[in-house]
């Protein structure tokens, strides 16, 4: 009956069809009618000022139909494009990436802090794209999961990161700089110069590497000791992504199709091989780890351990159970979430004290002077004021990741933050509305970059590598104690924040920090002749050598004699 009011002319039809489609018509408009009364009651609960759609917002016309702005940030350095637009279009702006794509970049503190907060976390997974490429790489573990299942997994992981852990944790990350020391004088020795330029990103690497491995899992990757072949993890990582090498146009297909086509990363390509055969070294060595460890089967320590609290959740039984599918994962996550991530601020940290010879020389001052023997744990963790600074600097200014990836599971409305007066005045456009309109499915961009190097928040000098911004240089001198003016700031984006934010965060401060504390009781750092240095884009941003295609940071380094 219906039908035939509808499409009185399609009559000849066989009946069922036509019965069918009005039945597919029928669903489909409930289901919009749905939507468009969830939003009315959205819109209308708010407490709000004007809202700002979608619509409304600014953004730069996109140069392709095909590739959108993507092939233009991947050919510029990276964050640049954020930087522009933000300059250009203001704190809020969308651009369109590959197969029609849109992407919503997000500068704003109260929106940043909505999506990512406690109470709204899991309303803002991580796009299918992103999921997709952790699932194939690393399995179900934490950095995958969501929702219940993630927050099981991060309290069973949650003890092995208190400070009462890392304390113990502390000989591990000494005697991983000790290595070096060891490495670095025996080719001293070897040599008749009195300084030599070393490639100290490749050094950073092999020391995050060894110390996720050992004060992970009791592991000894042995790319510290210069007597042992390169362990062919470390190969497959860097190799993986070091994407400017020889996977570069793979690497680029993948990281702007997999918004639009997440399963791109099924298809044969040599960025796919990579990906598998990184997940097939991690999982072999996470296994004999495993099996190891378990043939033990009391091992000594706090319980707090990674390995202690997995063997823990794994018992049938325990409140946690995990399979060993799980636990796999979650090893996998954390060796690989922990070790390129670590190692580039540690590289980008000795880059900017070789480029600040004063500041240098002042830290090194502070570490020596706080006895003759290495820094305990306390001043490592909540004393040397300067040694803070540099690492909390070296994370503001080279941020490891640009971005953080999100997606709206259903329609939000994202409080923002009203712009003070000055703030208009920079040339920005101002977003004026007091929320934001995201329809379900919207992604949404956490601009690292911008946060943290935008002067509205860091001043006029944001653009400076400048510790100093972190102590209070006043009356009491540089020694003092970090300023409270500057409190607020140290919400660094670069570890995210709230229940989904970097687990290892405090792991990877005390790692920097105990490494930097110990290479500048025992070398000084300068800048290699005729090597401009500029940060390169691959799975985080690593420093390389200007004109060269892959990853490097050579520095020549002198030994101190005390
Ligand atoms: C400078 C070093 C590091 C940086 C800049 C960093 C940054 C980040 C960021 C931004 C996230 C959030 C990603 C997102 O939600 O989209 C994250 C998550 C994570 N990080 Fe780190 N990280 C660092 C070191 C480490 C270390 C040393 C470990 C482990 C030992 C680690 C383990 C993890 C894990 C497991 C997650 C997932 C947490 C979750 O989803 O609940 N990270 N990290």
């Amino acid at each position: 009956m219906l039908s035939q009011l509808l499409y009185p002319n399609l009559s000849f039809l066989p009946r069922f069809l036509v019965d069918l489609f009005t039945g597919f018509l029928i669903v489909y408009a409930l289901r919009l009618a749905l939507i468009a009364f969830n939003r009315s009651r959205l819109l209308r609960n708010a407490t709000t000022g004007p809202i700002v759609y979608l619509s409304n917002l600014p953004g730069p016309k996109s140069p392709s139909w095909l590739w959108g702005s993507e092939w233009e940030m991947y050919n510029t350095s990276p964050g640049q494009k954020y930087m522009e637009w933000y300059h250009t279009f203001g704190r809020i702006f969308k651009f369109k990436g590959a197969l029609g794509s849109s992407f919503v970049t997000l500068a704003d503190p109260s929106a940043i802090h909505h999506i990512l907060s406690p109470q709204h976390c899991y309303e803002f997974p991580k796009p299918e794209g992103e999921r997709q490429f952790f699932y194939t790489l690393l399995g179900k573990g934490m950095i995958w999961a969501e929702g219940l299942t993630h927050s099981r997994q991060r309290k069973i992981l949650g003890p092995a990161f208190s400070s009462g852990a890392l304390a113990s944790l502390s000989t591990i990350f000494f005697d991983s700089s000790y290595k070096v020391v060891r490495a670095w004088n025996t080719l001293f020795e070897q040599s008749s110069s009195d300084s030599l330029t070393i490639d100290v990103q490749r050094w950073a690497n092999h020391i995050s590497l060894d110390t996720i491995g050992l004060a992970g899992f009791s592991y000894d990757f042995g790319t510290l000791d210069p007597n042992r072949p390169q362990h062919p993890l470390a190969r497959t990582l860097d190799g993986f992504t070091d994407s400017s090498g020889t996977h570069s146009f793979s690497a680029f297909l993948v990281h702007s199709l997999i918004w639009a086509f997440p399963a791109i990363l099924r298809i044969p390509s040599n960025r796919q091989k990579a990906l598998s055969k990184s997940r097939n070294m991690l999982a072999e060595i996470t296994n004999k780890v495993w099996a190891e460890r378990k043939a033990l089967s009391n091992p000594q320590g706090s319980g707090k351990s990674i390995l202690e609290l997995l063997l823990k959740a794994e018992k049938p039984g325990s409140a946690s159970n995990l399979t060993k599918e799980q636990i796999a994962a979650e090893m996998m996550t954390l060796i690989f979430a922990g070790y390129e991530t670590t190692a580039t601020i540690i590289a980008w940290a000795l880059y900017e004290l070789a480029t600040h010879p004063e500041i240098q020389e002042e830290l090194r001052r502070q570490v020596t002077d706080i006895s003759l023997s290495d820094p305990s744990f306390e001043d490592l963790h909540n004393g040397l004021p300067l040694l803070s600074a540099v690492v909390n600097e070296t994370l503001r200014f080279h941020p490891t990741f640009m971005q953080i990836h999100r997606e709206a599971s259903k329609d939000s409305l994202l409080p923002l933050t009203p712009l003070p007066q000055e703030f208009t005045q920079t040339g920005i456009t101002p977003t004026t509305g007091t929320h934001l309109f995201v329809p379900k499915g919207t992604i949404l961009i956490l601009p690292i970059n911008i946060m943290q190097s935008s002067e509205d928040v860091w001043g006029p000098d944001a653009h400076i590598w400048n510790p100093y911004r972190w102590m209070d240089i006043g009356a009491t001198g540089k020694e003092a104690n970090e300023s409270k003016q500057t409190q607020w700031r140290k919400d660094l984006l670069i570890f995210s924040t709230g229940a989904r934010g970097c687990i290892g965060h405090n792991f990877a401060k005390l790692e920097i920090k105990t490494v930097l504390a110990t290479l500048l009781r025992n070398f000084a750092f300068a800048p290699a002749d005729n090597n401009e240095i500029e940060p390169l884009l691959s799975f985080v941003v690593r420093p390389k050598v200007k004109g060269e295609h892959r990853s490097s940071l050579p520095l020549k380094i002198t030994r101190l004699n005390y």
